[in-house]
């Protein structure tokens, strides 16, 4: 007998699963613990049969008073949620960020704009008619008539990989969309690979550990597992592959080298805390890379979870709705701790993947994603592959970016040896030459003659290009001909500021340049300094990064060297976009631009008479200069920028500190410091005025 969950018989019905659930064990005594449970057909057809009879006799709306009435006797705040989740008084209202006013927010919702004054009045909120309203208050406001409101927000593109006839590596990946291409009737479904990515703390590792304690392959239940950076689990007879380490930078950076090797993204949120930066960060590597993301709201046992506010926060700060409130987020309430949930998780990575439809080539020579390398003392050069097509065996001679080798020994999750690896399947290979790049892929060729001559082509070209990086890279000032160019060109900006206000004032603003030969898009926004991950992110979209007071991590800007991509700082609205206004315009000067040149922290602070209030600095890295400049930082928000007026070590006036020496710094009128404030050591040079615009699409 076949079974159908609530969830699809809800969405056949047009009504949505939580009101289904009530009705199920209010007319037919059925107790059904989520929108994910199987039913019976005999149920399903029954459960029609009545809801057909009661949109005919209109018990329906009766129906869904009482339901109301039931809600109001729970606790204020699932009150107001529980009518969030009723679909008939939900409203859905998609708005452009720009000049929202109450008068035009209140015809939208469809109400009167006095009504809403007065409800703010006696929520404490003071507006006036008319009034230009930011995005948090157009949310409280449409909440509190039942309805959420979307902003339209950049649409992020997906990758184009660029064709360049002399890459091997390309020439390797076109051979096997050729065979795709060829062999599409033999094409299988293989096991999804899924990657856990998410806030700090809200409980990834514990997760993975949940997941892989109460599934080990079903069948071998007490093997030893060994951690060789991913693990498979079956579940009621399906495999499911999960990758145990990247975070979202390494997912991305695996995007960029094109091995996109996950399949389907779980993002983590804690009930407890809600949506976070990295949980933001995180959703728009996953749309970024257009994988399906399912929700896991995990700590749901913790005494202050709040699955309720944390769905509002997927839908205000994450654009996710989720499924059960009329969406088409799948989202799951777990907890990593009790492994409460842990199931219904594993089920809709399931049903998801049959609907992603997950294809491999069964057999035949292998192709692997290389997702973790290392040298062992003992075993040589190692690394951890995830097969995505073919089967990889012991003996096969094989090419993994600029290293090659032959199929040693393969060892499992489980730590035992095996001959063979199929498609979706992790496991940790030895016999490599030298240590393979991470997220590079593995081919399988027809001898060690041939891995051996492609390789060293490989490395020949990677040295190469190391030799001339930046070229592939254009300029601000290069937009001009970008936009007199035939094709239609984007520009891609990651925007990083301190706070949210700042980050709403700068899109707004960015998005006014309206060019009908160039479209500009902002591939991800976030509060704080500029990471790693953004350099990343930056790298797989084409995007520049603007930077709107915050500073940038050091290894962000070696990144960002390494990469070609150019981070531009800015303290003033008005300088950005003037800069934006003179490249459209192909008028950027040669600029004076600032090199860091070190960083430090702020241990102690004196008064000395008749000069001022001096700071005692440890230089952490690299120098300070004293005719260069200094930004100051708190809690990583720029609070100053100045100049410095002396610089001592000891008693001596010098003119340079090196790391990790200590010295007293005398701001130029500024005195406002704290210990502990973070500082940014820079210098001006002149430079050829230069903003990395990557050639969006192309
Ligand atoms: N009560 C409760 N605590 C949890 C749950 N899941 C994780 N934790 C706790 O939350 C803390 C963080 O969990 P981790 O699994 O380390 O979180 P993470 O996201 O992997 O953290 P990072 O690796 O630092 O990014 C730990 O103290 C866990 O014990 C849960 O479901 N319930």
């Amino acid at each position: 007998m076949s079974k159908t969950r609530v969830y699809e018989i809800a969405k056949e019905l047009g009504m949505n699963s939580k009101e289904l659930i009530e009705i199920l064990q209010e007319e037919f005594d059925i107790q059904v613990k989520s929108h994910m449970s199987t039913l019976e057909d005999e149920t399903v057809e029954a459960i029609k049969e009545l809801i057909e009879e009661m949109r005919e006799t209109k018990k329906t709306e009766k129906k869904h008073k009482d339901l109301s009435k039931d809600a109001k006797e729970l606790s204020k705040e699932e009150e107001e949620i529980t009518e969030l989740t009723e679909e008939r008084t939900i409203k859905e209202i998609r708005l452009s960020e720009e000049n929202l006013t109450l008068d035009k927010l209140a015809k939208v919702i469809g109400v009167e704009q006095n009504d809403i004054i007065k409800d703010m009045f006696l929520k404490g909120k003071i507006l006036r008619p008319g009034q230009e309203l930011d995005k948090n208050t157009v949310e409280e406001i449409a909440l509190s008539y039942n309805t959420i409101v979307s902003f339209d927000s950049p649409k992020i593109e997906p990758e184009v990989v660029e064709s360049d006839e002399e890459d091997l590596e390309l020439q390797l990946a076109k051979r096997w969309i050729e065979i795709y291409e060829k062999e599409q009737d033999r094409l299988t479904n293989r096991p999804p690979v899924v990657t856990i990515m998410g806030h700090v703390d809200h409980g990834k590792t514990s997760l993975l550990d949940a997941i892989r304690h109460s599934h080990l392959a079903e069948k071998e239940e007490g093997g030893i597992t060994q951690s060789i950076g991913a693990y498979q689990i079956e579940y009621k007879g399906e495999k499911i592959t999960f990758i145990d380490t990247p975070g979202h930078e390494a997912f991305t950076e695996m995007r960029a080298r094109g091995a996109q090797v996950t399949d389907i993204v779980v993002l983590v949120i804690a009930a407890d805390d809600g949506v976070m930066p990295q949980t933001i960060e995180a959703c728009n590597h996953a749309k970024s890379a257009n994988v399906p993301i399912i929700v896991a709201i995990n700590k749901i046992d913790k005494p202050n979870a709040n699955i309720d506010l944390t769905k509002q926060q997927m839908v205000s700060k994450l654009n996710l709705v989720p499924e059960d409130w009329g969406g088409d987020t799948i989202t799951v309430p777990i907890s990593a701790k009790t492994s409460k949930g842990i199931d219904d998780l594993l089920e809709m990575i399931i049903l998801v993947a049959e609907l992603q439809d997950i294809k491999c080539i069964p057999d035949g020579k292998a192709r692997a994603v290389i997702i973790e390398s290392k040298v062992d003392k003992a075993m040589g050069p190692l690394g951890t592959v995830i097969v995505k097509d073919g089967i990889l065996k012991t003996g096969d001679d094989f090419v993994a970016g600029a290293t090659y080798g032959r199929v040693r020994r393969m060892i499992n999750d489980k730590g035992q040896s095996v001959d063979e690896a199929t498609p979706s399947t992790p496991v940790q290979v030895l016999g490599f030459n030298d240590v393979p790049s991470m997220h590079s892929i593995l081919y399988v060729v027809d001898s060690k003659d041939e891995a051996r001559t492609i390789a060293e082509k490989i490395r020949q070209r990677e040295l190469e290009k190391s030799q001339s990086s930046n070229k592939r890279h254009i300029k601000l000032e290069d937009i001009m001909e970008m936009m007199q160019a035939q094709e239609k060109k984007t520009l891609n900006i990651l925007l990083k500021a301190s706070t949210y206000g700042e980050i709403e004032a700068l899109k707004n603003a960015i998005q006014k340049f309206e060019n009908p030969d160039i479209d500009i898009k902002i591939v991800h926004a976030g509060i704080g300094a500029i990471s790693t991950s953004d350099i990343m992110l930056a790298s797989a979209s084409d995007a520049v990064v603007l930077g709107f007071r915050v500073k940038a991590d050091s290894k962000a800007i070696k990144m960002a060297e390494a990469e070609g991509i150019q981070i531009r700082r800015y303290n003033i609205i008005f300088d950005l976009i003037d800069d934006l206004k003179k490249a459209l315009e192909g008028m950027l000067e040669p600029e004076e631009k600032e090199e860091i040149i070190g960083y430090g922290v702020i241990k102690d602070e004196f008064k000395i008479k008749g000069i001022g209030k001096v700071a005692g600095v440890q230089v952490t890295e690299g120098q300070v200069l004293k005719n260069g400049g200094v930004r100051i930082y708190r809690n990583g928000s720029l609070v100053a920028d100045v100049k410095i007026a002396s610089l001592k070590h000891y008693k001596d006036e010098v003119k340079s500190i090196e790391a990790p020496k200590e010295c007293g710094i005398l701001f130029e009128n500024y005195e406002d410091f704290s210990k502990g404030d973070e500082l940014e050591f820079y210098k001006i040079v002149k430079v050829k005025r230069e903003l990395n615009i990557e050639q969006g699409t192309k």
